[in-house]
């Protein structure tokens, strides 16, 4: 059974031509990258009634504030966080660098078929028939040998900064667990994979990089599909820029506006099945803008990779029947490879009782095009 993300998914290659349009300096949009219909759910932006909980992390009530947030809207900011404004620029600084470098340069670095590191399209490009309007740059591990290609004499500043920001971002994400798992009434003793120290020190994580360059009619084009994460939570950075929208309640898209210093938590598809359904993974997409350049880095958190995750057992009775097998996250990425918004009804095991509709559902709703 792998134990590495790349071995998990090297089962499963993803061929997408790399060697894509060089999006920052045409006019129009190319019918290649043209979205037929993007009006699956409407998006309110300045009319939304309500927006996306912005929870203080010094705050004493915060386990409470974000299981209510998880269970609503499956996202929220956080502030007080930890995390230094000079890393944030820093590591916003050099994803510019990364992305402003000449398409020839960036494909030396272009992540293979069956790897999961380096330069491309979103791995989910494949299974549309449109190219979103973004590129990206995935870090799986030591960032050294793709920044090696794109930087021969230069990669130093690179690594240091993504190491440095990884090492912030799981000891966050640790935290961010236990204030999710205590609005659960979850401990250490329910949870043995945390490690002896609780600190969730065999966690696996994926840095990814995405920039999404201004487009000349953005209606008409998608930066990043609609998606949930494979993972247990995401930490995402975004720049001044706007482009993160959420579904909510099934039925309309929010933007989740751009605040200073904050980050972005998403609820993904291992923690639906952790929490039995309680915390459903929230489908999100990001749209792009006529003027102006948005990046965003996003920490994409799990746990070891060969480790089983199943509905916890103090959320499980009779009126609460497991909802989900057990998977690992190695074997729920090889399937959300294969099937991508199909992976999560996949490992469900029985409807849910109460009646809720789990947000899987409606990813089969949404019109890709
Ligand atoms: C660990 C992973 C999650 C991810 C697939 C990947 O192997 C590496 C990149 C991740 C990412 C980032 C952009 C959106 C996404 C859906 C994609 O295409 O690649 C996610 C994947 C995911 O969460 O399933
Ligand atoms: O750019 C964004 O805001 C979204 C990125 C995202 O969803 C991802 O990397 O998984
Ligand atoms: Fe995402």
């Amino acid at each position: 059974m792998p134990s590495r993300l790349s071995d998990a998914l090297r089962a499963h290659p993803v061929h997408i031509n790399h060697n894509h349009l060089d999006l920052e300096s045409v006019r129009e949009v190319p019918d290649s990258h043209a979205w037929p219909q993007l009006s699956d759910y409407p998006s309110g932006d300045l009319f939304d009634a309500e927006s996306v909980p912005v929870i203080d992390l010094t705050d004493l009530t915060a386990s409470k504030l974000i299981g209510h947030a998880c269970e609503t809207w499956g996202v929220f900011q956080v502030t007080n966080h930890g995390i230094p404004m000079h890393l944030l620029e820093d590591v916003e600084g050099e994803g510019r660098r990364l992305f402003s470098l000449p398409a020839q340069q960036k494909l030396k670095a272009a992540r293979s078929p069956d790897g999961i590191s380096g330069y491309g399209l979103a791995r989910i490009s494949s299974f549309f028939p449109k190219r979103m309007w973004s590129e990206g740059f995935t870090i799986a591990g030591s960032p050294i040998e793709h920044a090696r290609k794109l930087w021969p004499e230069d990669y130093n500043k690179f690594c240091d900064v993504m190491e440095d920001y990884e090492k912030e971002m799981k000891k966050l994400s640790s935290r961010l667990m236990w204030l999710m798992m205590g609005s659960l009434g979850i401990t250490k003793e329910d949870m043995k994979w945390a490690g002896p120290k609780g600190d969730f020190g065999s966690a696996s994580a994926v840095l990814q990089l995405n920039s999404y360059p201004p487009c000349p009619d953005p209606n008409r084009a998608m930066g990043l599909a609609a998606h949930t994460d494979s993972t247990l939570l995401t930490v995402l950075h975004q720049n001044s820029t706007s482009g993160l929208q959420v579904l909510k309640d099934g039925v309309r898209w929010v933007t989740v506006p751009p605040l200073s210093g904050a980050l972005v938590v998403n609820v993904g598809d291992l923690l639906q099945i952790l929490s039995n359904g309680r915390y459903p993974s929230v489908l999100h997409r990001a749209v792009v803008h006529r003027t102006r350049h948005r990046l965003s880095i996003a920490y994409l958190y799990g746990p070891p990779m060969n480790v089983q995750i199943s509905p916890l057992s103090k959320l499980v009775d009779l009126k609460h029947p497991p909802l989900y097998r057990s998977v690992t996250w190695s074997e729920y990425l090889s399937t959300k490879a294969k099937h991508f918004n199909k992976a999560l009804s996949s490992v469900r095991l029985c409807a849910p009782l109460n009646g809720f509709v789990e947000v899987n559902d409606h990813h089969n709703r949404v019109k890709v095009g």
